[in-house]
């Protein structure tokens, strides 16, 4: 059995650890604290890739990790991994979305509380003796009855909200894709943008990923539109909020505070300008998902995660490629197999530098999800033309992009003969090739080569011969093949209506000698000779 190894570069649980090294060829290095350098050095030895927020894998790093093929995050965010570089070198990428939900929801709701009742600077003051002063200065606001806006209302942001109204807050939310379905169940009101949901706030608590979309998504104008007095939690990403803005409005006293557990650069630097700030702030170390709990559930999530990706090919939380669950798989595997005979078939039968690839499922199959078996016959039909382990199931996209190849996946309604279909078609200006297959019970069959019928293994050795449709033809290549001493172990017959096409496919037990591939050639009456392992 092949040897994955697998290096943990931030710490994980150690039970997540043993689940991973539990797993059967699977070896686990624990090597955490890395400096960039190093982990440059080492990454090419590594299949597999633990992080948390602290490990940065850059373009270098992916350029350099030859035998990379899977990066699981222990936890949400994914924005210390360069998703670009990870898919165009073929490397999956995968987070465990719902194990630190509740925690860092809890973390965000804390600081809030904190904010409000300047927890970290009375603390403070305490510990320096200035008891009688700090209960004087550090005077708190009530949250009860004030203006809550969230914005990001996916898991963590939801469990915050009703934290809130737990506490009778009124909660405003903006997401992108929050419905007013959901948001009248979740008794929130639903803001149409981020600026109606700040305007006259009192609380502003993030819950969006970092992207280049959210960076700054509180800025000086933003922040202006909340009340005076108003207080900003930020248990998300750093980048979402413009630090200098923030300090600003804290000090004109437009802003009351803040509690952030994450920070633009982490870790900040001592001089941090929002540091000088002592009133109603509270910092946190980037602490939302360390508690026991959430890094026991995201540390043994990835382990789960990893060792089922290598050990059975199941795909889950992947975040730059469609999910394959055991389920999915069970439903689609055939027709994994068959999609890539068919872009191996197109490969060789197709038109060379196509502009575009369809693939089309017709029948009950236009139902299910389908998108990993379109990418497995994009992925054959490039690998062709591409040495070992270039193109693979998550690059090929990309690959496609470059190349300027554009994919199309349709869905078919019209009856076939077949119950369900799979057509993958090549175009180059006005040529268009395609080839089809189904399955019959379980085993999947090629059924179709540029709209001739046949009925063809998926796996073999196979001549197609393309000929004329004359009586004498067929008995001629049998005859060579058997002068040749190469057995024929399935044939079969195709012809257009028109009788102006006809096509042998010939399923051979042994490679045919190229001293009988130029015998047919110069054969009159055969048109094309061509020679394919499927
Ligand atoms: N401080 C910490 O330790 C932790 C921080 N996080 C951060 O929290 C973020 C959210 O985590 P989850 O709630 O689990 O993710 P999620 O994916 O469930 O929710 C994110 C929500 O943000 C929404 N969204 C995307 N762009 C938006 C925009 N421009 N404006 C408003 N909403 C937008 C999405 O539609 C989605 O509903 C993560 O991306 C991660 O960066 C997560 C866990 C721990
Ligand atoms: O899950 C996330 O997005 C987090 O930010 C948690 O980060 P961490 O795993 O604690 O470095």
């Amino acid at each position: 059995m092949a040897t994955y190894r697998v290096l943990v570069s931030d710490p994980i649980s150690e039970k997540g650890v043993e689940a991973l090294a539990a797993a059967p060829g699977i070896s686990v290095d624990v090597n955490t604290g890395l400096k960039p350098e190093e982990l440059l050095k080492i990454i090419g030895d590594y299949h597999g890739l633990v992080v948390r927020s602290e490990t940065k894998v850059t373009p270098e790093v992916l350029a350099a990790a030859k035998n990379l093929k899977a990066i699981g995050r222990a936890g949400v965010g994914v924005d210390n991994i360069d998703r670009k570089a990870a898919t165009d070198h073929g490397v999956i990428v995968m987070n465990t979305p719902t194990g630190n939900t509740i925690s860092t929801a809890e973390h965000a709701f804390t600081l809030m509380l904190s904010a409000a009742r300047n927890i970290g600077p009375a603390h403070s003051a305490v510990l320096k003796g200035d008891f009688k002063a700090a209960r004087k200065a550090y005077q708190g606001i009530e949250l009860n009855t004030k203006r809550l806006a969230v914005l990001g209302m996916g898991r963590i942001g939801t469990e915050f909200a009703k934290r809130a109204q737990a506490f009778n807050m009124t909660v405003v939310a903006y997401d992108p894709f929050l419905t007013q379905a959901r948001a009248d169940e979740l008794k929130v009101e639903l803001a149409k943008t981020p600026d109606e949901a700040l305007k006259g706030a009192d609380v502003v608590t993030l819950h969006v990923p970092l992207t280049p979309e959210t960076n700054r998504l509180i800025n000086a104008d933003r922040l202006a539109l909340m009340n005076k007095g108003a207080l900003v939690i930020n248990c998300a990403r750093g980048g979402l909020v413009d630090e200098v803005a923030l300090k600003e409005a804290i000090e004109s006293g437009h802003i009351a505070g803040a509690g952030l557990d994450v920070f633009e650069v982490e870790p900040p630097p001592n001089d941090h300008p929002l540091f000088t700030l002592n009133k109603h702030v509270v910092y946190t170390p980037h602490l939302g998902a360390s508690t026991n709990e959430a890094q026991e559930n995201v540390g043994i999530q990835v382990a789960e995660q990893l060792r089922d990706f290598f050990v059975t090919g199941e795909i889950k939380n992947a975040i730059n490629m469609p999910s394959l669950d055991a389920a999915t798989r069970a439903a689609v595997g055939p027709y994994l197999d068959l999609a890539a005979a068919l872009g191996k078939l197109l490969a060789k039968l197709g038109p060379e530098n196509p502009d575009a690839l369809r693939v089309s499922y017709h029948g009950p199959l236009a139902t299910k999800d389908t998108g990993l078996v379109s990418r497995t016959a994009l992925m054959a039909l490039l690998e062709a033309s591409r040495p070992d382990g270039q193109v693979n199931i998550v690059n090929a996209p990309a690959i496609a992009t470059q190349l300027g190849l554009d994919v199309t996946e349709s869905t078919i309604n019209a009856k076939t003969e077949f119950n369900e279909l799979v057509v993958v078609e090549l175009k180059k200006g006005d040529v268009r090739y395609r080839v089809a297959g189904t399955l019959i019970g379980q085993s999947p069959r090629i059924v179709e080569i540029d709209k001739l019928y046949v009925d063809c293994n998926i796996a073999g050795r196979f001549l197609f011969v393309e000929n004329d449709d004359r009586p004498g033809i067929v008995g001629v290549i049998g005859t060579a093949l058997g002068n040749a001493g190469v057995n024929i172990a399935n044939m079969g017959l195709a012809r257009t209506s028109d009788r102006t096409r006809a096509l042998t496919v010939i399923e051979v037990d042994s490679e045919p000698p190229a001293s009988l591939l130029d015998l047919l050639k110069s054969t009159p009456g055969i048109v094309k000779v061509i020679t394919l392992e499927l």
